[in-house]
């Protein structure tokens, strides 16, 4: 790769940052010492062998961890600056700003408007013209409106898997957040459904920070910018996707990457 390839680095704002960070599920230390920059308006990929903690990475970025007691994050997360670890952080706001997608898609038992009005209602009071408008607007980003203007008010469970993850998705920009996790969005999904999520990615990206963990290296290639690969708790490298892929600088990274790993 040549120089030419590399975008400015002064273009680029840091939005998410890991400082010297540490996370604990009990005893077992399954992140160590992670020292990272997300950059704003970029896809950025999280790669590595099954149990490499790149779940419990992107997680931690809107403190799912809470939920449970025995599980502990150390050192510092920053989201636009802001140590998102300190206890006085307002959680409900947080998850406002990070938006989450799971491996299988989990639509709300109840119609298509509303599983993106519920969320929307949460953080925003909006009339409803307002509501209206913002469902369009989340469903059309999530290529998912011409598929689904007909048929509002029905349930977001009468959807095929591909839609109801892009229901999902939609879910999850609906309240604009900055940062978008998805974590193996398209493992349940078949490959045309794949393609579709893969082109919606790209078509975020700019305008929310993407952070995806897939165990699919093409799918890492295609559509991020960034790309961090992980092994046994420790971020081993990482670098612009193109160099992690052609030229890595480590061993570990290239035989993980040429499918010589284990
Ligand atoms: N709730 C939990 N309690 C205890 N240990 C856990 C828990 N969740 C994950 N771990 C451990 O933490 C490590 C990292 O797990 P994590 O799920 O983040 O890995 P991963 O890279 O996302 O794996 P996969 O690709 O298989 O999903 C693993 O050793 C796992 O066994």
């Amino acid at each position: 790769m040549n120089d030419a390839s590399v975008p400015p680095q002064a273009a680029l704002k840091t939005e998410v940052q890991f400082k010297d960070f540490n996370f604990y599920y009990g005893k077992f230390h399954a992140l160590k010492n992670i020292n990272l920059d997300i950059y704003k308006g970029e896809v950025t990929a999280f790669i590595g062998p099954s149990g490499c903690g790149k779940s419990t990475l992107l997680r931690t970025i809107n403190r799912m961890y809470d939920l449970y007691p025995e599980q502990r994050a150390a050192g510092e997360l920053r989201l636009d600056g802001r140590n998102i670890l300190d206890k006085d952080v307002d959680i409900y706001d947080l998850r406002a700003r990070v938006g989450m997608v799971f491996q299988k898609p989990t639509p709300f038992p109840m119609s298509i408007y509303e599983n993106i009005a519920f969320g929307v209602r949460l953080h925003e009071r909006l009339s409803r013209p307002q509501m209206d408008e913002r469902v369009e607007w989340a469903l059309k980003k999530a290529a998912l409106w011409e598929e689904v203007k007909d048929k509002l008010q029905q349930s977001g469970m009468s959807l095929s898997g591909g839609q109801q993850q892009r229901l999902c998705i939609a879910r999850g920009i609906a309240v604009k957040p900055q940062v978008l996790l998805l974590d193996e969005p398209t493992s349940a999904l078949d490959p045309i459904s794949t393609l579709k999520i893969e082109e919606l990615i790209s078509d975020l990206s700019g305008e929310f920070t993407i952070v995806i963990v897939t165990h699919n290296m093409q799918q890492a290639a295609r559509v991020s910018a960034y790309t961090a690969y992980m092994y046994l708790g420790d971020l081993v490298e990482y670098g612009q996707t193109d160099k992690i892929f052609l030229k890595p600088d480590k061993k570990e990274t290239e035989d993980y990457i040429t499918g010589r790993f284990g």
